[in-house]
């Protein structure tokens, strides 16, 4: 078995990690080529020290002082963006893995796509703002794309060998609810960061620990599936699940439904994505028949979680309307987590700034990458008028 050379970018991060213990339990299959980190260089060094890597790529060259001055070994350190981008296409790497949270991650992915890699993509948001442009690199460099997003890997293990879509009458994409799920409209007002961040079922990041928690990552997700498996909102039914032990269904026209279950550990969808179509141990544990006991489904609530609806909204509207909405977002999550605004707030700053900007065609990465930045100057100034 020839070994693939893994370049996995956010490595510090939770996806990250997981990706890394997956890999350390297989090394006759996978070395890791590169790592990247953004601010946590003191794991980054205990990562590079452990895989030996060719390659660290960090953000500044402060950050590069302080990576070797803290490793042990030697590797070639690179700085900042067009160096992610340089490892995600460079020729020695087969398998990237994306694993940057929000829109920083959309240059290093698309140049994996564009260099035909096997890419398991975590960084949703690469196809909430550039699904168009990303998934037209997908069909031009016959890049092996693969979904590790819990939900979207299950589906694409849901969906028929062939791919053929005909026979499929939708596509069920599950929500826990997050940990408010169960929260008056009042008391989601006073709801902290911590209580945001504390997750029920999956330990992650903090960004997309808020986005559930606003259900703003199931809006995120479902323009995700619509890009990944070529299907419009109307074709997605999102159902409340708040165990997280079935990851995603199918619906077929014959009445069968076909769902994904797992113990909730995002370990299960990246051993898929590395070695499919091979199945191999991620280190999951099995899952307990035990708690199958106390499956419950349930509707989302667009009054109370109103995230879920501007996704829809944005992905209607299309062009660069759904990259207004993800900026603005991570604006306004990183305002909530610094206690400039309140939890509530999230949706209004992501409705005000999409209903101040006009949609247009996308055209280009660097356009996007304006809209982008205009989105978060606006929705910093709506913060600002707030706070
Ligand atoms: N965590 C999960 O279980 C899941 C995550 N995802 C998606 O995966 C992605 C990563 O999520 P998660 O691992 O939770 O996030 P984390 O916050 O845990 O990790 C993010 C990673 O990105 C790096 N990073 C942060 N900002 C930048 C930047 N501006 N430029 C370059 N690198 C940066 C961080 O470096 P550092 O830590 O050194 O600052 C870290 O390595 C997100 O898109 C998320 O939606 C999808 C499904 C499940
Ligand atoms: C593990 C994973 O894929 C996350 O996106 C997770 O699904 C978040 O859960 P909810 O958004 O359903 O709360
Ligand atoms: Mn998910």
């Amino acid at each position: 078995m020839k070994v693939q050379h893994v370049a996995v970018l956010g490595a510090t991060g939770s996806i990250g990690q997981n990706s890394l213990d997956v890999i350390a339990s297989h090394p006759d299959r996978y070395r890791v080529h590169s790592l990247s980190g953004f601010s946590n260089m003191a794991l980054l060094a205990r990562e590079v020290d452990r895989f030996k890597p060719r390659v660290a790529v960090v953000p500044t060259q402060k950050a590069e002082q302080e990576l070797k001055r803290l490793l042990s070994c030697s590797v070639d350190v690179l700085v900042g963006e067009q160096a992610l981008v340089d490892i995600a296409s460079h020729s020695d790497v087969d398998i990237v893995i994306a694993a940057i949270v929000g829109a920083a991650g959309l240059r290093s992915s698309l140049a994996a796509a564009k260099a035909g890699k096997r890419l398991l993509l975590a960084n949703k948001e690469s196809l909430v703002v550039a699904g168009s442009l990303f998934m037209d690199e997908v069909k031009r460099s016959g890049t092996e794309l693969l979904p590790i997003d819990s939900e979207h890997n299950a589906i694409l293990q849901c969906l028929p060998v062939s791919q053929q879509l005909s026979s499929v009458k939708s596509i069920l994409l599950t929500a826990s609810g997050g940990p408010f799920r169960e929260f008056t409209q009042q008391q989601l007002e006073a709801v902290t960061p911590a209580q945001a961040i504390a997750h029920p079922n999956w330990p992650m990041g903090r960004k997309i620990s808020v986005d559930s928690a606003s259900l703003m990552n199931k809006g995120l997700e479902l323009i995700e599936a619509c890009w990944l498996f070529d299907v419009q909102p109307s074709d997605i039914e999102v159902v409340v699940h708040p165990q997280s032990v079935i990851h995603s269904m199918v619906r077929y026209l014959d009445g069968s439904v076909i769902a994904q279950l797992g113990a909730p550990d995002m370990r299960t969808p990246i051993a898929y994505g590395l070695a499919y179509p091979e199945r191999i141990h991620s280190g999951s544990d099995d899952l307990s028949f035990d708690a199958l006991l106390n499956l419950t489904f349930d509707r989302p609530d667009e009054q109370r979680f109103p995230c879920l609806r501007l996704a829809k909204e944005a992905f209607s509207v299309g062009g660069t309307l759904p990259a207004v909405l993800n900026a603005a977002n991570e604006v306004a999550v990183a305002a909530f987590l610094e206690k400039k605004i309140s939890f509530v707030q999230i949706p209004v700053i992501n409705e005000e700034t999409m209903h101040q900007m006009i949609s247009t065609r996308v055209e280009s990465l660097d356009q996007l990458i304006e809209v982008d930045a205009e989105a978060r100057q606006l929705a910093a100034e709506l913060i600002g008028v707030r706070s």
